[in-house]
């Protein structure tokens, strides 16, 4: 290889965010995910799709450390983070939302938020009790990022309200705020437009574009709704019974006769 090979290659893995090799997780007899390699670059928005019972779910935990692979190698910016714990991927710059929404729900909007920068900062308790100038000059740093960040994702208006009278559109927006809260670098969604009507997805998409915009964030999604997904992703990977059966460019993955046959030809909503 030239040097001029050996620095263009360089490059090009720099910009790789997340890699995994042979990624797999067994649960008993069950291969929930059988040997996924995903590669991820900076400022992309990618997203998986497939059948319910594909994976999906399962390889999100396995990327955030909920759970241990149990076999193959996860990197992030080609630091391996097989089996680090959840708090610590998060520390390193992944946040997360749920696929049932885990706000808390007595709380009000902007403690949502407080609550998510407190926990990304590792702020000390005591000094914050005993109200140390550090710990002060801190918490009112927190506190502007916090009304900063629900007026950028519209819900100033409603930061004093309780999380759970948001109307669900809302509550959806703000469980994605709260993950930006922790300042990630790879944000992952794990079916954000799930219960939305077709006007609230159409929404939810303009903001996902605008969100990876402003924050300057890579994304990776999890969704069945395939209009979103066909229009904001740069690249697609498509799993079924834990298989990678398509990856690519949407215009590839709805080209390809496997993924139609396995999943683009059901229409999901008509079961509903
Ligand atoms: N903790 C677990 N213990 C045992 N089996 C599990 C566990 N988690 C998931 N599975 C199984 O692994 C497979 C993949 O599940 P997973 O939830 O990842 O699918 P999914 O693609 O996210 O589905 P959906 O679209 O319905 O959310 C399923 O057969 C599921 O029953």
């Amino acid at each position: 290889m030239t040097p001029d090979n050996k620095s263009i290659n360089e490059t090009i893995d720099k910009n790789i965010v997340l890699r995994t090799e042979n990624m797999t997780m067994q649960f008993g007899g069950v291969v929930a995910v059988d040997n996924l390699h995903l590669t991820i670059r900076e400022h992309q928005i990618v997203a998986l799709i497939g059948p319910n019972g594909a994976g999906k779910t399962t390889a999100f935990n396995m990327i955030t450390g909920v759970y241990t692979p149990s076999s193959g190698k996860i990197f992030l910016h080609g630091e391996d983070i097989t089996g680090m714990s959840p708090d610590k991927i998060t520390r390193k710059g992944v946040a997360r939302t749920f696929q049932n929404i885990r706000l808390f729900k007595d709380l009000s909007v902007f403690d949502n938020i407080i609550i998510a920068k407190h926990f990304s900062m590792h702020s000390n308790i005591f000094s914050a009790t005993l109200r140390l100038p550090g710990a002060v000059r801190a918490e009112k740093k927190m506190r502007e990022e916090s009304e900063e960040l629900l007026e950028r994702m519209g819900l100033a208006d409603v930061k004093d309200a309780v999380a759970s009278s948001l109307p669900y559109g809302q509550q959806r927006h703000l469980e994605i705020a709260r993950a930006l809260a922790t300042k990630p670098e790879l944000l992952l969604l794990d079916e954000p437009a799930a219960g939305m009507n077709p006007q609230e997805t159409e929404d939810l998409t303009a903001s996902i574009k605008q969100i990876q915009q402003d924050f300057n964030l890579t994304v990776f999604l999890i969704e069945h709704h395939m209009d979103l997904v066909m229009e904001i992703s740069d690249r697609i990977y498509v799993l079924d019974f834990g298989q990678t059966i398509g990856k690519g460019t949407p215009a590839e993955i709805q080209n390809n006769p496997r993924v139609v046959e396995a999943y683009l030809g059901v229409d999901d909503d008509a079961e509903n």
